[in-house]
């Protein structure tokens, strides 16, 4: 097996019979970071959960770590591998931190403690209830969920969003940190382009459910045009 952990081939997905994702081909090595960019409506949302499992599929396959999980239901794509961190950060509101944590840890590398690690406030705020916690404490906590279910691959749907700066920084330094430091694959959706790039291996540009640039995300950083060209104005 090579070092591929993700490879799509011509997927396509969407709503029922609506079409969003038109043939999506990409491969992610294990331990790299990919930046999921492109304008509104452009169909990242879609392309994480149709990785997750939450769409309609219309055809093409998605192999995580050598296996076919096209067709698994979405727990099952979890136990497989997949961790998947929605918009809307999906913790249980009416339980404590070190509750949301526990309840849904697996055995493996990422224990409650080396999350408490990775986010000291969580650590903190341990007794505090899910709904008790600041709009970064949540999306820290809805990482850190994902992170001790201990995947292969992790999901993210625009983490840094509606977050103050200094918390953006907080949290950049975190996912970077889990970048280094683990042979997991992780998928940033992101509008702001230069705010992720610098922390990511390989970026694609979503456009009307296309994929309109593939390569790498220095060299996207460099690329004036394409920036220009495929997003919009906050890069
Ligand atoms: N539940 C749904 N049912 C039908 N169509 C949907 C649904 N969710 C999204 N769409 C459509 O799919 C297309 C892609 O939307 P998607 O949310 O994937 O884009 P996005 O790039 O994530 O945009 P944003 O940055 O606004 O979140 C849009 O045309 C949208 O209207």
């Amino acid at each position: 097996m090579s070092d591929g952990l993700l490879q799509t081939t011509d997927l396509r997905a969407g709503y029922g019979e609506a079409s969003v994702l038109s043939g999506i081909s990409l491969t992610l090595a294990r331990g790299a970071t990919l930046a999921l960019l492109g304008r509104n409506g452009a169909g990242k949302t879609t392309l994480v959960d149709t990785l997750a499992g939450l769409t309609t599929h219309h055809g093409g396959t998605i192999v995580l770590d050598g296996q076919d999980i096209t067709r698994l239901r979405p727990e099952r794509r979890a136990a497989a591998g997949i961790g998947w961190v929605p918009q809307e950060r999906n913790i249980f509101r009416s339980l404590t931190v070190e509750e949301n944590l526990t309840a849904v840890a697996r055995l493996g590398r990422w224990t409650v403690e080396r999350a408490y690690e990775l986010f000291p406030r969580l650590k903190e705020r341990r007794g505090n209830l899910g709904n008790q916690l600041s709009g970064g404490e949540q999306q820290m906590l809805a990482i850190a969920r994902a992170l001790v279910l201990n995947p292969k691959l992790l999901l993210l749907d625009e983490p840094l969003e509606g977050l103050a700066p200094i918390i953006i920084d907080e949290l950049l330094l975190a996912l970077r940190a889990i970048v280094e430091g683990e042979r997991l694959g992780m998928i940033i959706i992101e509008q702001k382009a230069r705010h992720i790039l610098p922390l990511c291996d390989a970026a694609i540009i979503l456009d009307r459910g296309m994929a309109v640039y593939q390569g790498t995300a220095k060299g996207l950083l460099d690329d004036e045009t394409a920036l220009s060209r495929h997003l919009a104005v906050e890069r």
